[in-house]
């Protein structure tokens, strides 16, 4: 018996993922297959309109051992959609099949020495097109991922079958080509010429590029680096399975100016979201996202200032009347007296401690160091009389007036304000009974070491060969973590299967595995220079679908630092999602342990920073708001106490000490290390101590001791005895 065809059917849909029995398409298309004789009973799944789901269900259909032959999806038009022009709404479904193509042309697992097995994603849907006999169709929705067919249908019934019906006699014939035709053979032609003969118009290119990238051009080899000469030699990017004449030699990513990338990372990093919280010490470090009146007021009764005797002072019209004399103690007044208070009888006078109620008719309070006790009662127990020596008491002495530490009404807190650890504000909050306050909140932040030569810093096996242990991990969470954001410690990707490095960012996105809860920002260190194994940067762009927003910064160390957005729906209930932010950014820093520590510091923290609320009542600088001096380390102005060395080229930041003179109250900047291997970004010693970074503009020669230059606070600055006299 001929052995049938398997089939999946995935559906996309944010209503049916919660209530799978409203969807209509899976029962539509059935029918349509089994109609066909071929095609083994389909196999189904609904996930919500989110990318990584979808990516996640194809990887489990296309990659496995027990691969299916077709995919079927089937709505989820919605996700890939920025753009609000009119062309692009009509041409959703080709936005998906491109997005598709892009996140799914992964590198092949059994790379092929030195043959071109391009994945580009233009590549791809031109190679698709071919194998398949969908070039007919007016858009590019099908495409071929390992040996699998993926063709996208309209979300609608309707729509999804007739799409269906149009093409259903033609897949058996195509899955089999899909199957049989390996990679090198789709692309051995040139992308060029694959592209030309499937009509794959440039138009459409363009459109999807702009969206997607923003204008910018890197990667994808459409700024293929000059050095190359034809168009089919040139390298589609940093691939293992690339052969060495298709690998890149020089970087396609533009070297942007520090102030670029920042730029670039405020324009990325979402809006800050509002959570409302209990009033407890977890709330130091968040930042008030809605103002805070009083609920009540402070103190809420008239108090007394001071331990003493409640006395009716004479008003000041009564000019000549002293307080001075001796009075009977009619009674005491302790604070947290319950019920009411007998009104203070004229002539007599009351004893009470500091902060308790006045009585009724009391308007000020003597101090007891100003009376002398007179006489006691008969039992000795208890003051019977109290002289008072002081003659000018008036009224309001001594006491705190209701509302006059905190009005009722009055707003404590403002939008904007950080809960410090000081306990000011916190001790606001608390004193006025306020339960709980709406505040930003603060960003999930995952750490991911990629490399196969790391070792766990605590593996107690001697290192052998290239290994080395892993020490970013470790540093970068204190850091994150003396910041206060929430870290999840992701472990360790290697390098090879490439699958590694893919799951865990997707996982880490999507909260499953090490991260229980879905991360906000990933921070990963290592793999993204020049290296074969350097596959950071083509794992988000093509196996997660992200943008990179740059790849390379003028700077030292740091350069080949990457910033880089995944698009992300957020899936299931509406509190869950309110939780999660719509893209999620990806900081991917060089491997090299002093590298990795200074840009954690240079760029992720001025992100994390927007994201936690900060820096929005920087209205002053709302043209640059990356400028906002509440986004990142402080910057302040020292003095060099030698001579550091300039870098030609790259702005330096380099590590030192930097104390507060007692003799001249200046800040004095001490290098950590400017002799031989010093500064060297391998040299993760060369932060310890190191409170700043002094910020060296690139140039010839060195900046001259004594001279006063920028540098970025990273910890606490201690006193000295320093003096730098030039
Ligand atoms: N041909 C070029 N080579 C390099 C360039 C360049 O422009 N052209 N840039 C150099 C610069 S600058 C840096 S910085 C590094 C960046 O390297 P990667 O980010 O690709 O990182 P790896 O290659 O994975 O590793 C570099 C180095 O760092 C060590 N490492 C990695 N992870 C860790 C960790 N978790 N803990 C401790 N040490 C780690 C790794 O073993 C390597 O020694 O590229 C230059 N090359
Ligand atoms: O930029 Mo790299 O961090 O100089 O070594
Ligand atoms: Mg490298």
């Amino acid at each position: 018996m001929e052995t049938k065809l398997k089939a999946a059917i995935l559906i996309v849909s944010d209503t049916a993922s919660k209530d799978p029995a409203s969807d209509k398409v899976v029962d539509a298309l059935t029918p349509i297959l089994a109609a066909e004789g071929k095609w083994e009973p389909p196999a189904f799944r609904i996930v919500p309109d989110s990318v990584l789901e979808i990516q996640q269900s194809i990887h489990d259909w296309a990659d496995s051992p027990n691969w299916y032959n077709l995919i079927l999806l089937s709505g989820g038009t919605g996700f890939a959609i920025k753009d609000n022009t009119p062309e692009v709404r009509d041409s959703d479904l080709l936005d998906l099949g491109l997005m598709l193509m892009t996140s799914l042309g992964r590198v092949p697992s059994n790379p092929t020495p030195c043959a071109g097995t391009s994945t580009s994603r233009h590549g791809m849907i031109a190679a698709s097109l071919k194998v398949t006999p969908f070039a007919m169709m007016a858009r590019p929705v099908a495409g071929v991922r390992n040996k699998t067919l993926i063709i996208t249908l309209p979300g609608s019934p309707k729509g999804a079958m007739e799409n269906l019906d149009a093409v259903v006699k033609l897949l058996p014939h195509a899955c089999l080509q899909s199957a049989g035709a390996n990679s090198r053979d789709l692309h051995s032609g040139g992308v060029k010429k694959l592209e030309s003969e499937a009509g794959v118009g440039d138009h459409k290119h363009h459109h999807h590029h702009n969206h997607h990238h923003h204008g910018h051009d890197h990667g994808h080899g459409h700024k293929a680096p000059k050095a190359h000469t034809s168009p089919s030699e040139r390298p589609q990017s940093n691939d293992p399975s690339a052969g060495p004449n298709r690998r890149y030699r020089s970087s396609p990513y533009p070297m942007l100016s520090v102030d670029e990338a920042l730029r670039r990372i405020n324009e990325q990093t979402p809006e800050p979201e509002v959570v409302e919280v209990p009033v407890t010490t977890s709330l130091i470090g968040s930042v008030i996202a809605e103002d805070v009146y009083a609920a009540e007021a402070v103190p809420a009764y008239r108090a007394s200032i001071v331990d003493g005797y409640a006395v009716i002072a004479p008003d000041s019209s009564a000019a000549g009347q002293s307080t001075k004399g001796i009075f009977p103690v009619a009674s005491i007044t302790h604070a947290n007296v319950g019920g009411n208070l007998e009104p203070l009888q004229p002539g007599t006078i009351a004893r009470i401690t500091t902060g308790a109620p006045l009585p009724p008719n009391a308007n000020a309070v003597v101090m007891v160091e100003d009376t002398t006790l007179d006489s006691c009662t008969s039992d000795g127990q208890e003051e019977a009389t109290v002289e008072i020596l002081a003659e000018d008491i008036e009224p309001g002495e001594n006491v705190r007036e209701p509302g006059s530490d905190v009005t009722l009404g009055s707003k404590i807190v403002a939008r904007g304000d950080l809960i410090s650890p000081v306990g000011g504000e916190i001790g606001l909050l608390a004193s006025t009974g306020t339960k709980t306050v709406k505040v930003f909140r603060k960003p999930r932040v995952g750490v991911l070491s990629t490399g196969d030569e790391l070792v766990e810093h605590n593996d107690p096996r001697t290192l052998t060969g290239g290994q080395i242990r892993d020490s970013n991990r470790p540093s970068l969470l204190s850091c994150l973590n003396s910041w206060g954001f929430e870290t999840v410690d992701l472990g360790i990707a290697r390098d090879t299967p490439v699958s590694e490095l893919e799951h865990a960012l997707r996982d880490s996105l999507r909260g499953v595995g090490r991260a229980s809860a879905s991360v906000d920002v990933i921070i990963t260190t290592g793999g993204v220079s020049m290296g074969e194994l350097d596959l950071l940067k083509p794992t988000i762009e093509r196996s997660l679908g992200g943008t990179i927003h740059f790849g390379r910064v003028a700077m030292k160390p740091g350069k080949p630092t990457t910033f880089a957005t995944v698009p992300f729906k957020p899936t299931g209930d509406a509190t869950s999602s309110q939780q999660e932010r719509q893209s999620k950014l990806i900081f991917s820093l060089p491997g090299n342990p002093a590298s990795a520590l200074v840009t954690l510091n240079l760029f992720v923290l001025p992100s994390l920073h927007k994201l936690a609320g900060l820096g929005h009542s920087s209205q002053a600088l709302s043209s640059k708001p990356w400028l906002a001096p509440q986004l990142g380390l402080p910057r302040v102005a020292v003095v060099l106490t030698h001579h550091f060395p300039l870098d030609p080229k790259r702005t330096e930041y380099h590590r030192a000490v930097v104390t507060a003179s007692r003799s001249d109250g200046r800040l004095y900047a001490t290098s950590t290390g400017v002799e031989g291997a010093g500064q060297r970004s391998s040299k993760v010693g060369s932060l310890a101590k190191a409170n700043a970074l002094v910020v060296l503009r690139a140039g010839r020669g060195v900046g001259i001791k004594g001279e006063i230059v920028e540098a970025l606070l990273m910890g606490d600055v201690h006193g000295s005895d320093t003096r730098v006299i030039c």
